[in-house]
């Protein structure tokens, strides 16, 4: 969207629609105050000028009653005002909530629905926060400036209609002393709009440390390193930095507005002074001169507001912008339609795939070939960085390859809908996530269309081996995990890794990944995660990542990555046969196990 007139209207409407959608009622309502608030003002100015005419033409012997109603006339529409501007100010809160919900809807939506490519753009990040921080309040504020635009529009069509009667003049040249204060404003804007976009990363950055440091799986390490100090001097720093910047701009556009202000009340005295004048040669009443100075006050009024709601709208535009840039990204990150299921398969195949980040010159995976059948089991080694994990993030779909195909049974893998594919997988990733919630919700979301479904959770949690100590924590399924929440028990990393195991073993996808599964398990445990391994290798295709070459005899095939290309592929006994990659591992983590006596075979 440009940042010309036509793109500042289509983002005010956007927004607009945004508003109205959020709860049309509420909206209603407050367009209805709004116009009856605005009529009050010029209505008011009438009821004035004729209680003060009643007033300065009455006799000692008249009654009283022409200034009592007028009195009483202007005192009701004070009470009317008041009243409405309650009432209205509820509808804006509530308005206000049912926005932030909408609004949050739409971001959270359109989170849920990127790839993971996106991810690995910073920019993504700098767009989320900005939506996040800034997309709720200026969506409010251009309700209000709605608001206000209505309400002083009303307001200047009313003293328009006084004014014109007596200078018509007058109001062409109100208007155009307002052109420059206009354009002052919004210069303004943009600077300072200008000064958060470059600002964003840093502030992120902060932000992050702010969190860190409260994160409670991290205070540990930095009560030990005793870095804290640093980090806070870091933020600080950051601040600071800031602050001496904004001092300086603060002091200009305070300078800036007061020339401002003040141009605007000589511009009134000078009015005013005009009208007492040219109303006085002309016998005007004094009621009626009122009238006309009071209707100059509004009109002023009326145009400086709706000057500075034009700006204020131009300035949450530069905001709004980026949550409907965001909002429009383009999610397809492959030409391809894929929108057939994929319910079952036999054999996944990799032809001459490569693959590279979008951040890197170099490729992480050279020209992978390699078939996954149904109902095997395989274990993927390599050195760190040799492109293990990428290797699985491709084969699950959650990125595609630079070049090269995938095809499952015969079918290039992009004719797929995406999430039918992925749903034939289920992985415990090496930073599998702790959601904040029970245990039984940590189980469950591995498929949660089976959330119902106990007796299945209980099964996976005897395979995984994590049953024992489920049942030991104080609400067993039940338990809240981590500290940070109110009844929280917190469990070791060993026991999270079981529960992420414990994941993969309740969905029912047909092929599991485990990535370094054992990483964190105690020797029984271990153990017990390898008899559950091996009833499932009866049932499902398994394929694992690990260092520890343990598994590798329990397996149909094992895939070594040697400096991002398969070196190797086949069963133990063939492998170790030859002299190749695996060999060397095996040999040398076999010889750390040789102790005195005794050779423990990996
Ligand atoms: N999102 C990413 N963006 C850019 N580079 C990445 C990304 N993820 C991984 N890499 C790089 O790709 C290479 C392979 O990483 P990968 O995680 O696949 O290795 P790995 O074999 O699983 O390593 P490890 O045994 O340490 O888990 C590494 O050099 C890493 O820095």
């Amino acid at each position: 969207m440009k940042n010309n007139v036509r793109g500042n209207l289509v983002i005010t409407q956007r927004t607009l629609q945004f508003v109205w959608n959020a709860s049309r009622q509420t909206m209603t309502a407050i367009l209805i105050i709004t116009f009856l608030l605005g009529i009050i003002v010029p209505v008011n100015t009438i009821v004035w000028s004729r209680f003060l005419d009643a007033l300065a033409n009455i006799n000692p012997d008249d009654h009283l009653s022409k200034v009592i109603l007028w009195l009483a006339l202007n005192c009701g529409l004070w009470v009317l005002n008041g009243m409405l501007q309650k009432i209205n100010k509820y509808y804006k809160d509530m308005q206000s909530d049912y926005v932030n919900l909408y609004i949050t809807n739409k971001v959270l939506d359109k989170i849920n629905s990127l790839e993971i490519i996106h991810f690995d753009d910073p920019n993504v990040y700098d767009q989320i926060n900005k939506v996040n921080s800034e997309a709720l309040s200026r969506s409010i504020s251009i309700l209000n400036n709605l608001v206000s635009i209505i309400q002083n529009g009303v307001i200047l069509l009313g003293v328009i209609g006084i004014i014109i009667l007596y200078k018509p003049a007058m109001i062409a040249l109100l208007l155009l002393t307002f052109i420059p204060i206009l354009i002052i404003n919004i210069k303004i804007s943009s600077k300072l709009h200008n000064i958060y976009n470059s600002r964003l990363e840093n502030l992120r950055l902060v932000t992050a440390i702010k969190s860190l440091m409260i994160r409670y799986d991290n205070i540990k390490e930095l009560k030990i390193t005793q870095m804290g100090k640093e980090l806070l001097l870091r933020v600080s720093n950051t601040y600071k930095k800031y602050l001496a910047e904004d001092k300086k701009i603060r002091k200009r556009n305070t300078a800036i507005q007061t020339f401002g202000d003040s141009v605007e009340l000589l511009t009134k005295f000078f009015f005013t002074l005009y009208i007492i004048i040219d109303c006085i040669k002309r016998k005007f009443s004094v009621g009626n001169i009122v009238m006309y100075i009071t209707s100059i006050d509004n009109l002023m009024q009326a145009i400086g507001n709706i000057i500075v709601t034009f700006a204020n709208t131009y300035n949450d535009n530069l905001y709004m912008r980026t949550l409907f840039d965001f909002l429009d990204k383009e999610i397809a990150v492959s030409e391809h339609e894929r929108t057939v299921s994929l319910t079952h398969f036999k054999s996944i195949k990799l032809q001459h795939v490569f693959f590279k980040y979008p951040k890197l010159d170099k490729y992480v995976l050279e020209d992978i070939n390699l078939e996954i059948e149904a109902g095997k089991s395989y274990l993927i080694v390599g050195l760190n960085g040799s492109g293990k994990t990428t290797l699985i993030k491709i084969l699950s779909g959650l990125y595609e390859p630079s070049s090269g195909e995938i095809s499952v049974d015969g079918v290039d893998v992009l004719t797929y809908d995406k999430n039918s594919y992925r749903n034939n997988f289920a992985v415990v990733f090496q930073d599998f996530i702790h959601y904040p919630m029970d245990v039984a919700d940590n189980i469950k979301f591995g498929r949660y269309a089976d959330k119902d479904n106990n007796s299945k959770m209980y099964r996976a949690a005897q395979q995984s081996g994590a049953i024992e100590f489920i049942n030991k924590l104080p609400d067993a399924y039940e338990t809240q995990l981590q500290n940070e929440w109110s009844e929280g028990t917190e469990i070791s990393v060993g026991q999270w890794q079981k529960l992420a195991i414990t994941r993969a073993f309740f969905s029912d996808a047909p092929i599991t990944i485990m990535d370094e599964p054992t990483a964190s398990l105690d020797p029984i445990a271990e153990n017990e995660f390898y008899l559950g391994i091996e009833e499932m290798i009866k049932s499902r295709t398994c394929i694992m990542i690990s260092h520890r070459f343990t598994t590798a005899k329990l397996v149909d095939k094992i895939i070594v990555i040697d400096n991002h290309r398969i070196s190797e592929c086949g069963s133990f006994e063939e492998l170790i046969s030859r002299e190749g990659k695996f060999k060397e591992l095996f040999t040398l983590q076999a010889e750390k196990y040789n102790l005195g006596d005794v050779v423990y075979e990996a």
